[in-house]
This record gives C-alpha cells, structure tokens and sequence, in this order.
C-alpha cells in the first residue's frame, strides 16, 4: 500500500451534563458527542523506522508533544511495527473545543491498524486511546454517542437529524483543565440553559429535529462565559444573526449556532466573519 488517507472529524457536544468531581481529579459526565463534517486530514505511509510527522495549516509541534506523535508512540511501542511517516493537514481550529487533537490521534489509531494489519478491534483502539485524553474513544466511534464516566464510557446511538451550523472561534484558546477547575470553584452552576438529555435521546430516537434542537445545552457553558465574557457576547450576535441555539462547543472557546437550513447559515457566517476570522459552516454527520 502507497499512502493512507484519514480524515478527522471534529465533534460537539449536543447536551453535557457535569455530574461531580472524581477522587483522580476528572469529572464524571454525561454528554451526547457528535461528529461534524469539519475534519483534519492524515496521510499515512509506512517506512523502515521512526515515527515522522509533518504538520500544515496550522502553528502545531510536529514533535512528541503532538497527539498524533503521542498515538503513533503508543502502539508502536506495544505492537512494535518499524516506523510510520504521517502528514497531518489541520482545519479544526486549535484549542477551541471541537476535539482536534483528540480527533487526530483517533485517525492516527485507526490509519496505523489498517496500515501495519495490527488486527485491534475498535474497543481495543478507543481503550489505547483514553490513554491520550478523554475525548479520544468517541473520536475512534464516531456518529452520535452518549458518554459517561469521563466521557470513556460509550453507548452508540441512533444518527442525529442533520444540523447545519456556524461555527465561530474566537482568537483565543481556553484549557479544559482550567475550566473544569472554574466549574469547581463556581459560586453558582444553575444553568439558564441546561441541557435537557432525555429530551435529546428521545429525539433522536424520533428523528425529531424540532425537539432536538430544544434540548441542547452544555453545563461548561456558565464556567466559559464567566471566564472570557466574548463567549457569551459570541452566543447573542448568533442568535441575533438568525442562529435558533447557540451552544458553547465542549469546554470552549468555539460556539456553534444552530441554522436552519444551508444557505441560512452561510448568510449567517458572513455576518460573524466580518469580526471573527475564524467563522465556519459545516454540519452534523
Ligand atoms: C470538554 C470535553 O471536550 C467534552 O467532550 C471533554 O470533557 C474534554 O476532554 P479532553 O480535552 O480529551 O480532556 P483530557 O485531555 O482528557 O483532560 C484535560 C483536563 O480536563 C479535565 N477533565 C477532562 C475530562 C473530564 N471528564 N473531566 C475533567 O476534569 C482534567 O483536568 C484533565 O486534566
Ligand atoms: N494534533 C493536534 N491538534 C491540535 N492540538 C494539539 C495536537 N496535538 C497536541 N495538541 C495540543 O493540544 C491542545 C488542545 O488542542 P485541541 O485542538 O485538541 O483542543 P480542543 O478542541 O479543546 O480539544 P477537546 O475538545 O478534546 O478538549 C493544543 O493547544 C495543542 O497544544
């Protein structure tokens, strides 16, 4: 085989629920994670030793403090194939709650099996993969899932009626450590737009796009806005543009606005552009 190609896909998070604190520090969750169209790319070709990885369009290491280096170390050290060149062509913003690196090192799993015929089942590859972060065992399901624990714990669930969205990141990055360490220092957590989970499940098992929509919430959301008020300035001009919801994406910075339809979003897209560069439209898988 020549070169593999693998995309990425970036995901939200349809509802989070923070449920508490653990003992090791983690916070047990209940989120319904989506895949969006939005992805990275990765080329994956097989050489003698190594691991070499090469990173466009975006500001990123290409060295082991990427997750892509951190994916291919791990199964190379336990499944011990010779050596891997990988081109990782970034299109999820950084650092902006959308997955991206959790994304890429899912890739790097799947792309690396299929290259070297490791024979890992994709139970094997997500376990291998919470090593890398939380987000990385949905990143290797992909579709529409509910986690629990710390988002480890998967249960897939039926596809979710397509959702056009804007996406806008503001030109900032935020740590998800350190918002859920503002979650447990808040004074408040009452939630002026929790997410309503049964009603999402239901919806989904109804393919109900109306109710779907209704139900969306992130809990984060009260610790992001409260930390980089931009964020909730970010969810008004949406909604002002004609975005039905604007929810915060997993720990933040990133909203995403919920249109109608396509060209809905487009429109609404060209509006926010004018002030945040990094405005995108893309949709549910
Ligand atoms: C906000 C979400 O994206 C929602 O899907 C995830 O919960 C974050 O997942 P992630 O970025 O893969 O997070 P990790 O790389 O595993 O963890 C980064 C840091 O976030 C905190 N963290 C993460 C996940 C979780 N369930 N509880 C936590 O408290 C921990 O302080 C951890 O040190
Ligand atoms: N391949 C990669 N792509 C993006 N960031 C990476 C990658 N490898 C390592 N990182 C580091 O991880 C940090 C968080 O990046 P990422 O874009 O995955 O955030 P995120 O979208 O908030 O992730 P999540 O939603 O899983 O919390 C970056 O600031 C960067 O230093």
């Amino acid at each position: 085989m020549d070169a593999l190609k693998v995309p990425a896909y970036g995901k939200i998070n349809l509802t989070l629920k923070v449920l508490g604190r653990r003992p090791d520090g983690f916070h047990n969750l209940s989120t319904i994670f989506q895949a969006i169209a939005l992805q990275d790319t990765l080329t994956l070709s097989r050489c003698y030793e190594g691991i070499h990885l090469e990173v466009r369009g975006a500001r990123l290491s290409a060295g082991p403090d990427n997750l892509v280096y951190q994916a291919a170390a791990l199964l190379q050290q336990r499944y011990g194939f010779p050596g891997v060149r990988i081109n990782l062509e970034k299109r999820i913003p950084l650092a902006a709650g959308l997955a991206g690196g959790s994304s890429d090192a899912a890739a790097t799993l799947l792309g690396l099996n299929y290259l070297y015929n490791l024979g890992l089942t994709p139970g094997q590859l997500a376990r291998e993969g919470a090593k890398l972060g939380s987000d990385v065992p949905f990143c290797v399901l992909g579709g529409t899932a509910l986690g629990r624990g710390r988002g480890e714990d998967l249960s897939l669930l039926p596809p979710a009626p397509r959702l056009w969205l804007v996406l806008v990141k503001p030109p900032f990055g935020v740590s998800t450590a350190a918002v859920y360490q503002g979650w447990d220092a808040a004074p408040s957590r009452q939630n002026p737009e929790p997410p309503d989970e049964d009603r999402a499940l239901a919806a989904l098992r109804a393919g109900d796009r109306e109710q779907l929509v209704r139900a969306l919430g992130n809990d984060l959301e009260i610790v992001t806005c409260r930390l980089y008020p931009e964020v909730k300035a970010i969810k008004l001009r949406l909604l002002a543009a004609g975005a039905e919801r604007a929810i915060l994406c997993g720990s933040g910075p990133a909203v995403f606005g919920v249109a109608p339809d396509r060209q809905t979003a487009v429109s609404i897209a060209s509006r926010l552009r004018q002030t945040y560069p990094e405005t995108m439209v893309t949709c549910t898988l």
